[in-house]
């Protein structure tokens, strides 16, 4: 039990990367607040599976590329379990699209949603452990593409180069206060996300085949990474980035 009792908050998880890391805190024994945008079923479904393991959930609708839903989520979070003690940004949307005729609007929105979401909602947890006065830990949900680019992703690797370099800057800025601020970069997990790329065979298999593990991820691959880094096993890591993709960074050749 890595959490045991600790109050847990993560963005975007009805689903995906997000409903893994959600459930993967309770089976450490933590009560766990999620947010969601859409998924009412996948949003239930996640608490559902939070309380069968003896542990509290709420559920928290909420566009997180609206400033005012970041501290809407904490305070419900607040009112239901008293604190936040750990926050895992995850919310995001990959649209994938060409960069010559992408749609300004599919540009401004995913770098809402993705960059700017990012920020708020990290910014609202934030103030409420600092308010606590006994630290904390933050996990944002980068990518591999923080770290190389892609052609269908002109507008969304930079959110998520974005993102892990606020997990920098925050490591810094919250650090006196005992904050430990960190990200995860996963590599290609199939989700909702990437399930119309994935279904082009030849792409899926190419992007396998690059895998020195051998398989594509799984969102329950993000749970294990998203404890530790949660927990005190990592008392001392902060500011880190943790690649979790079967080892395709390294894989030149
Ligand atoms: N899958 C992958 O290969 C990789 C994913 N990532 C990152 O992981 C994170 C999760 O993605 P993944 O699990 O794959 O995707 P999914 O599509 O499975 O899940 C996305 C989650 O984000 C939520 N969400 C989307 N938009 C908003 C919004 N505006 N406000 C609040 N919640 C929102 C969705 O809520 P709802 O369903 O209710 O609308 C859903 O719960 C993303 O940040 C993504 O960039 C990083 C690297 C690789
Ligand atoms: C959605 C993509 O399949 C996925 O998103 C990422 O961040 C990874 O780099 C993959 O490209």
């Amino acid at each position: 039990m890595l959490l045991k009792d600790k109050v847990v908050l993560v963005t975007g998880a009805s689903q995906g990367i997000g409903k893994a890391a959600a459930i993967g805190c309770a089976q450490h024994g933590a009560d766990v607040a999620i947010n969601y945008h859409s998924d009412e079923a996948g949003a239930a479904d996640a608490v559902a599976q939070i309380e069968a393991l003896g542990r509290r959930a709420i559920a928290v609708k909420g566009d997180v590329a609206q400033v005012e839903t970041a501290q809407a989520f904490v305070d419900a979070a607040v009112a239901a379990f008293g604190r936040v003690d750990v926050f895992v940004n995850n919310a995001g949307i990959c649209p994938f699209h060409a960069f010559l005729d992408m749609p300004p609007e599919v540009m401004e929105r995913t770098m809402k949603v993705n960059l700017f979401g990012a920020y708020y909602m990290v910014q609202a947890a934030a103030n409420q452990m600092v308010k606590q006065g006994d630290g904390g830990a933050i996990i944002a949900v980068s990518s591999i593409s923080a770290l190389v680019g892609g052609g269908m992703q002109t507008h969304y690797t930079p959110t998520k180069a974005g993102v892990h370099s606020l997990m920098q800057s925050t490591a810094i800025a919250l650090g006196k206060y005992g904050i430990r601020c960190n990200s995860v970069l996963p590599g290609t997990i199939e989700t909702a996300i990437n399930k119309e790329d994935l279904a082009d065979v030849a792409k899926r298999e190419y992007m396998a085949g690059r895998i020195p593990l051998g398989r594509l991820g799984e969102p329950d691959d993000l749970a294990g990474p998203i404890v530790f880094l949660a927990s005190d096993l990592a008392r001392y890591v902060t500011g880190a980035a943790l690649l979790v993709d079967g080892g395709a960074f390294v894989n030149l050749q």
